[in-house]
């Protein structure tokens, strides 16, 4: 094990930036920075399962390529096992493994095994142990049997735990996986969880990054939730609940919502919050509502000429907890 500088976690992000520029506009090409990562920090300790939670365009990616050293940031600083992502980022390189979500990246008319094998030589695992270790991984992403076949005819979820053994070859301590069970069926998903699980287990240090809140509550011990470049909160999955399992929520049915209802019930005392979801022709109104409060009557009021259908009350799951965290409008938001 690769030790860290002691009191320094395996992974810490500082007040980490990065801008991209752009241009835009076809015939009037403009020049536009957008501010991926605002200021970012965060500490990973040896053997946790980190999860970076967040919408589309949050700037997941954008932090773990800068720590994989793939990006630059363009401010602050970030370190791995006590090297600077930055200058010293051979030797980062030589201690973590990653898997990023999607098809790319595999040799598809080669076997699993040629796969593993060719990487393997890339990686520079010695050729002594490069059979035993295919072979440990293989099994342990749950491919045993199908190793020969070509990657062509395999699955996603396949596809998906072939890339985590590839990650694995060269045994890295810190792993980072960016979505990794992004489009794959609930069954392929489920084993994948499992896997990871299981790396845990044997004491990797991970970074997650997905979208589903259940699969971070599954999994991690500790999660972040990023919004448009910032750490809008962070916490063990029970802290996360916490902040909503006080109040309940409120859900309307309704048809031919106008957004104007939607803002009235935002201002209504006890209100929280209140998002909008479309459920085939309906749009349900989701209220999260304070705690001791009663909205129904006030909802339905302000609902004046909406067509509505079936009122509910339930409790708030951790899926609204994300919802309200990456909905809400951002401190100093221009009205
Ligand atoms: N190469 C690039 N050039 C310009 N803008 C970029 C580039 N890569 C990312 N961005 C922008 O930076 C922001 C953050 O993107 P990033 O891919 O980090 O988000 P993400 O949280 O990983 O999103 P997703 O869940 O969709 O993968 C987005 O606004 C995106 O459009």
């Amino acid at each position: 094990m690769v030790p860290v500088p002691s009191g320094r976690p395996v992974v810490r992000a500082h007040d980490l930036r990065r801008s991209y520029r752009t241009r835009a506009g076809t015939f009037r090409r403009e020049r536009k920075e957008v501010e991926a990562v605002r200021g970012v920090s965060f500490d990973i300790e040896r053997g946790e399962l980190f999860g970076l939670l967040g919408p589309n365009g949050a700037g997941k990616t954008t932090t773990i390529k800068m720590l994989i050293t793939l990006l630059l940031p363009t401010g602050g600083s970030a370190e791995v096992l006590g090297h600077d992502v930055v200058a010293d980022a051979r030797e980062v390189r030589r201690h973590i493994g990653y898997v990023f979500g999607g098809d790319r990246g595999l040799y598809e008319r080669l076997s699993a095994l040629d796969n593993l094998r060719y990487f393997a030589e890339l990686y520079g695992v010695p050729p002594r142990e490069q059979r035993q270790r295919i072979g440990e991984l293989v099994e342990m992403v749950g491919l045993t049997g199908r190793e020969k076949e070509r990657v062509e005819g395999f699955s996603r979820g396949m596809r998906q735990r072939l890339h985590i053994a590839r990650g694995l070859l060269h045994d890295p301590e810190v792993l980072f996986l960016d979505e990794p069970t992004i489009g794959i069926d609930p069954v392929g998903a489920r084993e994948l969880r499992g896997t990871i699980a299981t790396l845990r287990e044997q004491g990797k240090t991970i970074l997650l990054t997905t979208h589903y809140m259940f699969e971070a509550d599954e999994l991690c011990d500790r999660i972040a939730v990023i919004r448009g470049g910032e750490i809008v909160a962070e916490g063990t999955p029970a802290d996360l609940k916490q902040r909503v399992t006080a109040g309940h929520v409120v859900e309307v049915e309704t048809f031919g919502l106008p957004e104007t209802s939607v803002d009235a019930v935002r201002l209504l005392d006890g209100v929280r919050s209140a998002a909008v979801e479309e459920r085939g022709q309906a749009q349900v109104l989701i209220v999260q509502v304070r705690p001791g409060a009663e909205v129904t009557s006030l909802v339905l009021g302000s609902l004046d000429g909406v067509n509505v259908g079936r009122v509910s009350s339930r409790e708030p799951t951790l899926e609204d907890a994300y919802v309200e965290l990456v909905s809400a409008e951002p401190a100093g938001a221009p009205a």
